[in-house]
């Protein structure tokens, strides 16, 4: 290769690198897989070896992925933040472990092996025993203080365990999201019409720079501790984790200590399988050499330590017939492709079916029937699409004509702006749709109906019974004993499951009712603030938007639903029924008027007020709660760790930006 032709290469692989690693960091989505990832940086790597002349400024073979963030405040890490070397050859790996060897110089050393966890790396700050600051990785040198979201996860002790921890001293751990935590809040975000998360470490990561903490404790992120810092705390990486252990940190029980490499490849061998049924995403394994001292001796490269590798294990992938596509509806009327393959056997199951994520990624994979595609199977328990072996393709293959009409009751298709998926607009007469609210409407966190399963419903709907929720309530004995298996008592059981709803409070019903993108919490923030579905459904865009965590999207969405006809038929139906529209919690009292109908951001963390609290004292005297920085806000009540983001909008638009002391004097008739 010319020096002129690698110069080219040099500078197109830095700025694909580059182009990814803001994708995968910023955005918290990918366009290529990790593999690949890795491969495009090992190709420059390798370049920037023969020519290091050419080695550009921005390389990212210098430099840790990820950067800061403005909505958060920067903290400098004590010691930096780095990333691992990687490989995926067992013979790259055994070149490593002579690298180690040389550089100890013919010393003896053990290595210590841990599962690569899939999730976000967090740096935990303790003083005294307690935990004062968790902060990202960043860049590296810099990261976002995230302490509010992570001290709401359980497995983060926020004061440790025993009294022989020293004063001071740093965890590092990796933050994720539970497998099956993640397939909830997928099956949640599905039945609300949002869109589903592409992977539970994105999710993770998304979720732990999330604004409201709130919510971020709803989500059930966990932590896995695996690193100490500080000064003479361990020996031996051994010893850190037993005290991480003994001290109360989570510490996964997977890891074991290995005499030489030879061991290092049983245990890798052993967890390729195993690692399927932990509750968390793996993608490899973490070999570091146990003595602390020999890690000093071996040292650090400009982006990560010589005495430490990850081993990544390889996607599962397989090359199989693509036969077909079909499509399912769902409750909300979105369609969904479905890749039908020939059977094939792909780590430990077989598999027939593969989800295809919509028509974009249809056209972007350029998939054709017959073609050869490749199946990956991640964490979701359907496989995936995740290419073409073009190789394989045959000549007269057609491209996909992606359907125009629904699959079930042949309405032709509908697509909102900005959104990939197709949509069946004919929502009372589409039998998945129509099933799949009265799902919705029976389930657990709704009315909680549950002498009424799948089933059940499929059979009420056959038999033209139940067309909505609204007609369970007027099933009578006879029907139910036209349902296979149905006797006198199991009838009755049904009837009186369906007859006690009728209780379920307002905030259920709100949810129950199935407003797209209003999921529980949503419901229950709209029923405190507006406390009747007849207010709600006066509502202007403008009165939608003050309901604390409303924004644009929740509030055309429920100002829609109630200007529609078979909605408003339905809601009276379901009046007449006699469900709970109006909300029975007690009416916070008015106090007073001192606050003038004055508008307030509330953002950050109060001494001695809750955010609810306050939310509740602004109304209670006169004022009220919105959700965003505009100019037309009168204060922002900023409480500590506040985002830089809406302090520096607020400044700029000039609204007062008030303390928790300040809001107080306000209480008492002061004015500012
Ligand atoms: N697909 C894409 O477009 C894309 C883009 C950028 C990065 N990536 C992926 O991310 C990787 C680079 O990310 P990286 O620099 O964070 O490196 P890395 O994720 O490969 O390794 C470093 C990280 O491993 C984590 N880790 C998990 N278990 C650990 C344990 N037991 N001990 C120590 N650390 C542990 C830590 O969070 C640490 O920060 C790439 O190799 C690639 O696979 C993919
Ligand atoms: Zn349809």
């Amino acid at each position: 290769m010319t020096p002129a032709q690698a110069l080219k290469e040099i500078q197109e692989l830095t700025s694909k690198i580059n182009y990814h690693n803001d994708l995968y960091y910023q955005k918290n989505t990918t366009e290529i897989s990790d593999q690949e990832f890795d491969l495009l940086l090992k190709k420059l790597e390798h370049l920037e070896k023969e020519f290091p002349e050419l080695k550009q400024p921005d390389s990212p073979s210098q430099r840790v992925g990820g950067t800061i963030t403005k909505e958060f405040a920067n903290v400098y890490h004590k010691y930096p933040m780095l990333s691992l070397g990687n490989t995926y050859s067992q013979e790259e790996l055994e070149d490593w472990d002579a690298r180690v060897a040389k550089g100890l110089e013919g010393d003896a050393y053990e290595y210590f092996c841990e599962l690569k966890f899939d999730g976000v790396s967090m740096s935990l700050t303790y003083e005294n025993g307690l935990l004062v600051r968790g902060v990202t990785r960043g860049d590296g040198v810099r990261g976002d203080d995230v302490t509010n979201n992570i001290r709401t996860i359980r497995s983060i002790p926020l004061k440790v365990k025993g009294t022989n921890a020293p004063a001071s001293f740093e965890v590092r751990g990796e933050v994720f999201l539970p497998k099956d935590v993640f397939l909830q809040l997928n099956k949640e975000r599905e039945d609300i019409g949002e869109e589903r998360y592409a992977n539970a470490r994105n999710t993770a990561s998304g979720t732990v720079k999330m604004q409201d903490s709130t919510e971020v404790a709803r989500r059930k992120l966990d932590c896995y501790a695996y690193s100490l810092l500080g000064e003479d705390v361990a020996d031996t990486h051994e010893e850190s984790i037993q005290k991480l252990e003994a001290w109360g940190f989570n510490v996964s029980p997977t890891y074991r200590k290995c005499k030489n490499i030879q061991e290092v490849i049983k245990y890798i061998t052993e967890w390729d399988t195993k690692r399927q049924d932990l509750p968390l995403e793996t993608d490899g394994v973490v070999i570091k050499v146990n003595s602390l001292e020999q890690q000093e001796r071996l040292g650090f490269t400009a982006k990560s330590p010589r005495w430490a590798i990850a081993y990544k294990y390889k996607a599962q992938s397989i090359s199989t017939r693509l036969n077909g596509v079909t499509y399912q509806v769902g409750r909300t009327g979105a369609v969904t492709p479905v890749a039908e393959l020939e059977p094939v056997f792909l780590a430990g199951t077989t598999v027939k079916r593969a989800s295809l994520h919509n028509a974009n990624q249809i056209a972007q994979l350029d998939l054709r029937i017959g073609d050869y595609v490749f199946v990956e199977k991640g964490g979701e328990i359907i496989p995936k699409v995740t290419g073409v072996d073009l190789e394989k393709r045959k000549e007269d293959v057609q491209p996909i004509q992606y359907i125009a009409n629904c699959p079930v009751c042949n309405t032709p298709l509908i697509r909102f702006e900005g959104e990939a998926a197709f949509y069946c607009p004919n929502i009372t007469g589409c039998a998945p749709q129509i099933r799949g609210r009265v799902e919705h409407f029976i389930q657990r966190k709704a009315m909680d109906i549950d002498s009424l399963g799948e089933q059940t419903i499929k059979q009420l709907y056959e038999l033209g019974l139940v067309k909505s929720p609204a007609d369970l309530y007027s099933l009578t004995r006879e029907d139910v004993l036209r349902l296979e298996g149905f006797k006198d008592k199991s009838a009755k059981n049904l009837l009186d499951g369906i007859s006690k709803s009728k209780e379920t409070p307002f905030e259920s019903v709100l949810f129950a009712i199935g407003i797209r993108y209003v999921g529980k919490t949503v419901a229950e923030k709209l029923a405190r603030y507006f406390k009747s579905i007849d207010k709600i459904a006066e509502a202007s865009l403008e009165d939608l938007l003050k309901a604390p965590e409303v924004g644009e999207k929740i509030a055309q969405s429920v100002y829609q639903f109630f200007r529609n006809e078979d909605s408003q038929l339905e809601i009276s139906r379901l009046k007449a029924a006699g469900l709970q529209f109006e909300s029975t919690a007690k009416e916070p009292e008015k106090l007073s008027d001192v606050l003038g109908n004055k508008s307030f951001v509330i953002s950050g963390v109060f001494e001695r007020y809750e955010r609810e609290q306050l939310q509740e004292i602004i109304v209670q005297n006169g004022g009220r709660v919105v959700s965003s920085v505009s100019g037309k806000l009168d204060y922002l009540l900023a409480g500590d760790n506040m985002g830089p983001s809406k302090r520096e909008k607020a400044e700029k638009l000039g609204v007062k930006i008030i303390s928790e002391q300040d809001f107080e004097k306000l209480l008492t008739g002061h004015t500012l």
